[in-house]
Formats: C-alpha cells, sequence, structure tokens
C-alpha cells in the first residue's frame, strides 16, 4: 500500500515540485503516473523508493510512516519496492546474470540461492536463454527486461517504474507492459510513469496526472482524453 497525505516537496532553492499531493494505492493495484516533463512524476516515485524526503505531509508504505524510518532501517524498507528506470542503469561490463544477481549479492544470499532466483526472474521476462551475455548484445526491449528481472528478482511487494517504455517502440512498450501485468496479476503493486498517452489510453488503467506539482486527476481514463493534452491531438506529454 502506497499512501500520500498532502506531501509537499521543496527542492533545494525552493523550488515547490509536489503540491499537497495525495492519493492511495492498494495492495495489487495497477496504476499509471502521467504529465508533462517537469511535472514532478519522477519526484514522486524517489519519495515513495526513499531517495528523497517529502517537505510537508505524509507518506505511507505498507503502513510504515515514512518520517518514522531511520536512516539504518532505509535499505530494508527499499527491499520491498523495485525501481525500473528509462535507461535500464545496467552494468555493462558484467553478463545478464550478474546484473540480475546484485541486488541478492548486496544482501548476502547464498551462491544457491542466488542461482535459483535469478534463473526464475529471467525465465519470468523471457531471457532464460542470455544469461551469459553482456547487456550491449542485447536489444533495447531485451535490455529493460534485463532491469525489470533485476528489481523483481528479490519478489518485492511494490514496482515502480521510471518511464520504462521511452524508447521502445509500440510492440516493445506493449510487452513491457504485459510483463508488469503479469506481476500485478500475482499481488505487486505497480506504478508506472510515462509520457505516453497512447499507451495510457489502450491499457484502460486507473491514472494520476500530475501539473506543475498538482495531481489535477486521479482515474480511469476513459476514451482517448486523458485531459486536455489528449484533446489538442498529443499523443504524449512532453
Ligand atoms: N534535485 C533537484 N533539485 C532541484 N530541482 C529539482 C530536482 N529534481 C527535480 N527538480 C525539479 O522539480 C521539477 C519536477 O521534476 P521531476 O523530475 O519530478 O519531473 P518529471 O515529471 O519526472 O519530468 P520528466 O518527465 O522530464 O522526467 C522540475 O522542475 C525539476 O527541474
Amino acid at each position: 500500500m502506497i499512501r500520500f497525505d498532502q506531501v509537499n516537496k521543496t527542492y533545494l532553492g525552493g523550488f515547490l515540485a509536489l503540491k499537497q499531493v495525495s492519493f492511495q494505492i492498494a495492495p495489487g493495484e495497477m496504476a499509471f503516473l502521467t504529465g508533462h516533463s517537469g511535472a514532478g512524476k519522477s519526484t514522486l516515485l524517489k519519495l515513495i523508493s526513499l531517495m528523497e524526503k517529502p517537505s510537508s505531509g505524509t507518506i505511507h508504505i505498507n503502513n510504515q510512516d515514512l518520517a518514522q524510518v531511520g536512516y539504518r532501517q532505509v535499505p530494508y524498507m527499499r527491499r520491498h519496492i523495485g525501481m525500473i528506470f528509462q535507461n535500464h542503469n545496467l552494468l555493462m561490463d558484467r553478463t545478464v546474470f550478474d546484473n540480475v544477481a546484485l541486488p541478492l549479492i548486496i544482501e548476502g544470499y547464498s551462491q544457491k540461492e542466488i542461482r535459483k532466483r535469478v534463473d526464475a526472474a529471467l525465465d519470468k521476462v523471457h531471457l532464460g536463454n542470455k544469461q551469459k551475455s553482456f547487456p550491449n548484445m542485447l536489444s533495447g526491449g531485451e535490455q529493460q527486461r534485463v532491469g525489470i528481472a533485476r528489481a523483481i528478482v528479490n519478489k518485492p511487494p511494490i514496482l515502480l517504474a521510471d518511464e520504462p517504455t521511452g524508447n521502445l517502440d509500440p510492440k516493445l512498450s506493449l510487452e513491457i507492459i504485459k510483463l508488469f501485468e503479469e506481476f500485478n496479476s500475482v499481488g505487486v503493486s505497480v506504478l508506472i510513469a510515462t509520457h505516453d498517452l497512447g499507451l495510457i489510453a489502450r491499457m484502460r488503467y486507473r491514472t494520476l496526472t500530475l501539473r506543475a506539482g498538482n495531481m489535477i486527476n486521479d482515474g480511469l481514463v476513459d476514451g482517448l482524453q486523458p485531459d486536455d493534452a489528449m484533446a489538442n491531438g498529443e499523443t504524449r506529454y512532453d
């Protein structure tokens, strides 16, 4: 469960990136987060993953008030959250297997357990046959799937994705979203930040829309008009 109550985020220098943002994502829910560039999407994801702190308001993750989480508990809290990035942040000089194993090595799992879990994670993203490849031997969509395997390898109950389909064509984008749907169908909460209004319109999930730090819309996007951007004929927020 993710819950924001009246959250403000002001960055150093005084820029107000989120304004009185309140919403809740239930366990096992899947939703999109959209809005123009600079609207505050990444800031919102960073607050959930404890990479930034709110300036005021409260955030609860799985009933835990993040304001009460001490600095030593942060790694423990982060284990509950899988993060996926647009540029997938893979280590290019390590194999696919090693990239996916990384979170488990950091947590001190045994070699046997690491092998078992990495095999399972790579199977889920249909890359079981690429374990020994290096990332630059893979297509963009495959690299993104390695990033997804790494995010889910320790089975977090929450998955956050920041523009996971940004560099992919519509067919590959849909494949990535279908993977998220598979995780969601086994109870994982999924929040996907994207500019891609066409994708949102096709998928018909609850969509949170930010504009200049304000949450201006929260609900199912009906038809092709998430808000005025679509009405103007735009297919992406830029
Ligand atoms: N560390 C920071 N310090 C100061 N300002 C920041 C910082 N990070 C983000 N901002 C500002 O906060 C606003 C929101 O940024 P954020 O990255 O959350 O937007 P976004 O909706 O994710 O944009 P994009 O779609 O381009 O990634 C922007 O105006 C940005 O310049």
